[in-house]
């Protein structure tokens, strides 16, 4: 779809309705999340997951069990995948195997969801400054950003020694930081419990993705409550709030 059509389809253009009284100034920055909002990743971290599970003798999970173990980084996806009991010592081996796995599979059947490129592209042209914040390793999240979204992402940051990943605000902080941006002027884009969390602890406002690692029954209950159904969702609400 071009932005033209993708402008058409949702009215846009001249939308300028009242914003809540939670924002308190034009938002004009965007902190995407990136497994499971911007791209499908669970195929390649499923093979990468099972893979070491295998390596280390342990069973093998199947996609939906991962797609709910997923969101807090890779140590926390194995500890909730490995046979009760298992010492942190054997998931500090499997760590790298799953690294040394991922780091070459990682883009075997990623990609973006379906209009995210679009969206991304029609908020660039209007003005939007925007950062991929990620609790997957920082390598992978650079590398998958330089190969999808380097035309229009200025900043990706991902796991990383001396930074607390999310739900600590630590690396929205930093995202808005090097975007130049300040908390009333950004809101976060995500799919998860985890980026729900994340979205309060640096005070900004949350869109809560469905197409994503979750369903919207368990995001409701973990209390999001503005919710985008596809990606032109997104242009449709912030040109609410502006
Ligand atoms: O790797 C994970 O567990 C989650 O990564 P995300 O923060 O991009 O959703």
């Amino acid at each position: 779809m071009t932005q033209l059509q993708l402008s058409d389809k949702l009215g846009v253009s001249d939308k300028t309705n009242s914003k809540g009284s939670y924002f308190m100034s034009k938002i004009n920055t965007v902190i995407f999340d990136m497994d499971g909002t911007v791209l499908n990743t669970l195929d390649d971290l499923t093979m990468s997951v099972n893979y070491t599970m295998e390596k280390f003798g342990f069973p093998q999970r199947t996609l939906d069990e991962y797609r709910q173990a997923f969101g807090s980084g890779i140590r926390r996806a194995i500890e909730l995948t490995v046979p009760d009991g298992t010492s942190q010592e054997v998931i500090d081996e499997m760590i790298p195997v799953f690294k040394e796995h991922y780091d070459v599979h990682c883009l075997d059947k990623t990609g973006p969801y379906v209009g995210i490129i679009e969206l991304m592209r029609e908020l660039k042209r209007r003005g939007y400054k925007m950062a991929i914040v990620s609790n997957k390793i920082d390598s992978a999240v650079k590398e998958l950003n330089q190969k999808f979204f380097s035309e229009v992402i200025e900043v990706a940051i991902g796991e990383q020694d001396g930074i607390k990943r999310k739900p600590a605000p630590d690396m929205v902080v930093k995202a808005m930081d090097e975007l130049g941006s300040s908390a009333e002027e950004a809101v976060y884009i995500g799919d998860s419990e985890v980026d729900f969390a994340t979205a309060k602890n640096s005070s900004l406002p949350c869109i809560s993705v469905l197409w994503g690692f979750r369903d919207k029954a368990y995001l409701e209950e973990i209390g999001a409550n503005i919710f985008a159904k596809e990606p032109s969702d997104v242009l449709e609400i912030l040109a609410n709030w502006n």
